[in-house]
């Protein structure tokens, strides 16, 4: 399978450098989010508040497991790696790149959505203690991880590419 996985806490710039990722690569682009969205006619606030996180979380696992298109970029949610499921399904279907952003620019990013519950009901020390505490679970799942501090989304977006053909050309070699 040739699908690429941007994986990261909330606001590192997943959707921002899939999409462009997919310009550049000329491979179709999902964004799992905006993805649970559309199928369910409701904003992912309103998923959490009407059938509860769990209900969100089984969503993901199933758009993982349903999507048949196979050479595409996709952009997961923020909590993806949560499940040891979803993380075996994404290594075993792709490259699975993890951008790396500190808290701290995470945190002036996000604070202020309203379009992320889990951000709405915690504090700035509640989410930080998830990003520590996710932090393991991207490093163990993604086959790279990007630091992204003091670069910008074109920065980025180039050099995800490049280690995308890299690592492709080194498994051909195998
Ligand atoms: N390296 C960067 N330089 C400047 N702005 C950035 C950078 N990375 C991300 N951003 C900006 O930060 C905001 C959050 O990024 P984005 O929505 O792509 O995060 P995300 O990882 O998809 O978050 P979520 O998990 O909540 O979907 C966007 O406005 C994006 O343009
Ligand atoms: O980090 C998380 O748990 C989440 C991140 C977002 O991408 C959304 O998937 C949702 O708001 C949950
Ligand atoms: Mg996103």
């Amino acid at each position: 399978m040739n699908r690429i996985y941007l994986i990261g806490f909330m606001g590192c710039g997943k959707s921002a450098i899939g999409r462009r990722l997919s310009f550049l690569l000329k491979m179709p682009y999902y964004d799992m989010d905006k993805e649970i969205v559309r199928q369910m006619g409701m904003t992912i606030p309103e998923i959490f508040e009407q059938h509860g996180e769990r209900y969100f979380r089984d969503l993901e696992t199933q758009f993982l497991q349903n999507l048949e298109q196979d050479h595409c970029i996709i952009s997961t949610g923020g909590g993806v790696t949560m499940r040891k499921e979803n993380q075996r399904i994404m290594r075993r279907t792709g490259l699975v790149l993890f951008l790396d952003a500190p808290f701290r620019e995470i945190w002036r990013r996000i604070h202020k959505d309203p379009n992320r519950p889990i951000v709405r009901r915690s504090t700035r020390e509640e989410i930080e203690a998830l990003h520590k505490s996710r932090y393991r679970d991207y490093k163990r799942t993604a086959h790279i991880t990007i630091r992204t501090e003091h670069r910008s989304l074109k920065q980025i977006t180039q050099y995800a590419a490049f280690q995308v053909r890299r690592l492709k050309t080194e498994r051909n070699n195998v």
